[in-house]
């Protein structure tokens, strides 16, 4: 981590060069800054042993102009209001680059989710839930899981809001088990867009994946997918880590196998089919594609300097400091922007939602179908936008999704 810029300071200063771009007036630009809504609240616990302990949580609605807030829940010991923030409005530009009818929120509870039972977890779930059940809905803001949290902790947001008001009510959450109202392919859907993007991103340069190498950072909900569709189309993954270092092999990581092992509780370090590898080493692989899927400012100008691949995909949100992104353009690497790369997740959260709203369920097919679709046309823009004003993709992605809220507002007419 950069420990320098801290998430909402490049959150802040990506839109900032946005609004440069698209010549918006100050107010316009405070008013895309602030955060619509924002709920603090106490989280009390009673560990299993009887005592009890306090957390904090929050939910962050940054924009709803284009439809119900939208974003994940984190459970981590880093998270703090600012942390939430700028998720939440990486949330905003993200919806509004791929399309969904959606605005962006985030939450998250500062607590280490490791030290918890799952017991203990569902009553931290189940408390935050009921805090902050005045602001969120199917039609006001919509839940999914983020570093943390996962399918079960879906459920039990959808059955604590449910149960409150007495009927179920799937759609208040997405990335839920498919027994309840989930969507196939949702698991694997942050994953599997990462990949698309990068396969547009090397189709560029007429390139494609089985003549590249790939490194990933972050074997986790993103991570692990990203591996494992980069591996099905044929790019050689030859280093991985996650939070205890990882594994590397020159001559490709034998990734079913790497799966198998962590399915069964091993640790990315213990991967007996590699020699270990730690996450500053893993950023500066020679390999031609590297994708941080772990946590914000990874990529700083120090790191930045060393990486050696030529294109950077992010997983992750907000793995690289303006400062690093500025190294990276200036030693001529590509990044592919995460509010571009890591969409995929919410793309199918948008289909689940749909889905859950109608009570219909899609194909995998279907789903696959839509979200290789929806992920073309979004990088086909923002590259489109790229070339034709000579910016990064980065900056194009942000102009496109930060215009499409403007404009939003502008239609809407300030009230009164
Ligand atoms: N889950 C989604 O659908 C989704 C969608 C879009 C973006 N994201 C973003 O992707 C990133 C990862 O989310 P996730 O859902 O996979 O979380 P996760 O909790 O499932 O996995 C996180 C992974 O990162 C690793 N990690 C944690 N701290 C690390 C560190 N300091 N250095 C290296 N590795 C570290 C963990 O060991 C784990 O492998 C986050 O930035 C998240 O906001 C997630």
């Amino acid at each position: 981590m950069s420990g320098v810029t801290s998430p909402l300071t490049t959150a802040q200063a990506q839109l900032a060069s946005a609004v440069e771009i698209l010549g918006y007036s100050p107010g316009l630009h405070e008013m895309l800054a602030t955060p619509r809504r924002e709920m603090n609240v106490a989280v009390p616990l009673r560990r299993d042993t009887g005592e009890i302990v306090m957390f904090h949580g929050y939910r962050v609605q940054h924009n709803i102009s284009r439809g119900p807030g939208k974003g994940g829940l984190r459970y981590a010991a880093s998270v703090d209001i600012d942390e939430v923030r700028a998720l939440a409005m990486w949330m905003t530009w993200k919806c509004a680059v791929v399309d969904v009818p959606y605005g962006g929120a985030k939450g998250g509870v500062t607590i280490e989710p490791s030290q918890y039972s799952s017991a203990e977890l569902e009553r931290v779930t189940r408390r935050y839930t009921s805090e902050i059940m005045p602001i969120i809905g199917p039609e006001r803001d919509i839940m999914a899981s983020d570093i943390g949290t996962d399918e079960q902790t879906m459920a039990w947001v959808m059955d604590t809001y449910s149960v409150n008001l007495g009927y179920t009510i799937p759609g208040v959450t997405t990335g839920k088990p498919f027994a309840v109202g989930g969507s196939l392919g949702r698991a694997t859907a942050t994953g599997r867009g990462v990949v698309h993007a990068a396969e547009a991103a090397l189709a560029e340069d007429g390139v494609t994946l089985p003549e590249v190498t790939a490194a990933v950072q972050g074997f986790g909900k993103v991570g692990s997918h990203a591996v494992r569709w980069l591996h099905e189309g044929g790019a050689r993954v030859v280093a991985v880590t996650d939070v205890d270092g990882g594994t590397r092999a020159d001559g490709g990581l034998d990734v079913p196998a790497l799966l198998a092992h962590r399915a069964q509780g091993g640790r990315v370090a213990d991967f007996p089919g590699g020699t270990p590898v730690s996450n500053a080493e893993l950023l500066a692989l020679d390999v031609d594609l590297l994708v941080p899927a772990a946590v914000e400012g990874v990529l700083d100008e120090t790191t930045a300097a060393g990486v050696k691949a030529r294109w950077v995909v992010e997983g992750a949100n907000g793995p690289t400091t303006p400062e690093g992104d500025r190294v990276l353009a200036d030693r001529g690497i590509v990044v592919v922007p995460d509010i571009l790369a890591n969409a995929g997740g919410v793309v199918v959260s948008y289909f689940e939602w749909v889905q859950a709203n109608q009570a219909y369920w899609w194909t995998a097919e279907e789903i696959a179908d839509r979200l290789a679709l929806r992920m073309r046309t979004a990088y086909d823009a923002v590259s489109r936008t790229a070339r034709e004003q000579s910016l990064s993709l980065r900056d194009a992605a942000l102009t496109i999704g930060v215009q499409r809220v403007a404009e939003a507002h502008q239609i809407r007419g300030l009230y009164p």
